[in-house]
């Protein structure tokens, strides 16, 4: 099948950064205020608005349009290679905010490879994330996905970036307090990503009832202390919500990154040693 096909996604919009926390202001990501814990079934704080690009897909005809009546369509050109899929057919859903599509990135630009706003994965890691996201719908919550198969041409540009001394661009969104000459060494980015091999994942949860993100403390790619697990930079709610993730995630099958708390990798990755290179279309 060498044709298009396509697909009316909903877009939630809502256009943010900063997730209510380290933002410009966020030198000091830190600073959040410490409430009491609330019990788990209660829901979970919200951030506030995110996203320059938020997709929800929806295979429905009758899906509804967002607050703003918008509805896009994503051409996708299912040149996928075999035992690869678009998650949204799988878990259709849970929201789609696809950074690296996008220019709200810790680059500030499209990136190389990603020419549609869709997420691909194996199907072992997107059958196990379809399990996650039924998890978490019987307490409330969906799945947001910010990034997933990641082409091996994309992270040689993160490289290239990380040696351009001249690009602050985002600096002050996405890593304020870090050399960005030293976000590999660091451990933000991996020169050998485990998402190129398909079974990772980067994603939060939003709120089934409003839409809204979990607030977990640090947006997405803040590349500091406060984006790890374990870290006493955060309120206790927000904790709370990390770990709500991360039970999900480990109980469908997926292991945890110490420094990232939106980083998850399949345990029984069908490639472990295989990189892929193929763009997102
Ligand atoms: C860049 C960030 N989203 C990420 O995925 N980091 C890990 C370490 C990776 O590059 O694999
Ligand atoms: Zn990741």
């Amino acid at each position: 099948n060498s044709g298009t096909e396509s697909r009316d996604l909903q877009s939630l919009s809502p256009p943010q950064a900063k997730s209510g926390q380290p933002g410009p202001a966020a030198s000091a990501p830190g600073a959040t205020q410490q409430k009491p814990p609330v019990p788990s079934q209660q829901p979970l704080p919200s951030t506030k608005p995110a996203a320059k690009l938020s997709l929800t897909a929806s295979p429905e005809p009758s899906a509804k349009p967002n607050v703003k009546g918008e509805k896009q369509t994503v051409e996708r050109k299912r040149k996928l290679p075999a035992g690869f899929l678009y998650l949204d057919e799988v878990i259709p859903n849970a929201q789609y905010e696809i950074r690296y599509y996008g220019e709200f990135n810790f680059i500030g630009k499209r990136l190389n490879g990603y020419n549609a706003p869709l997420a691909v994965m194996t199907e072992q890691a997107a059958g196990a994330l379809n399990g996650v996201h039924k998890s978490l719908s019987a307490k409330g919550y969906g799945l947001k996905i910010f990034d997933a198969y990641r082409p091996v041409k994309t992270v040689k540009q993160f490289v290239a970036w990380s040696k351009d001394e001249g690009d602050t661009k985002m600096k002050q969104e996405f890593y304020p307090e870090v050399d960005k000459s030293k976000t590999f060494k660091l451990g933000y980015i991996s020169s050998r990503s485990g998402h190129s091999r398909g079974s990772t994942v980067d994603l939060t949860l939003y709120h089934l009832a409003t839409g809204k993100e979990v607030d977990m403390g640090s947006p997405f790619d803040f590349f500091g202390d406060i984006s790890s697990h374990g870290t006493k930079k955060i309120s206790k709610e927000q904790a709370l919500a990390r770990s709500v993730l991360k039970r999900a995630m480990e109980q469908g099958g997926f292991k945890p990154y110490s420094k990232e708390w939106w980083h998850y990798t399949m345990e029984k990755e069908p490639y472990p040693k295989r990189y892929f290179d193929f763009n997102i279309e």
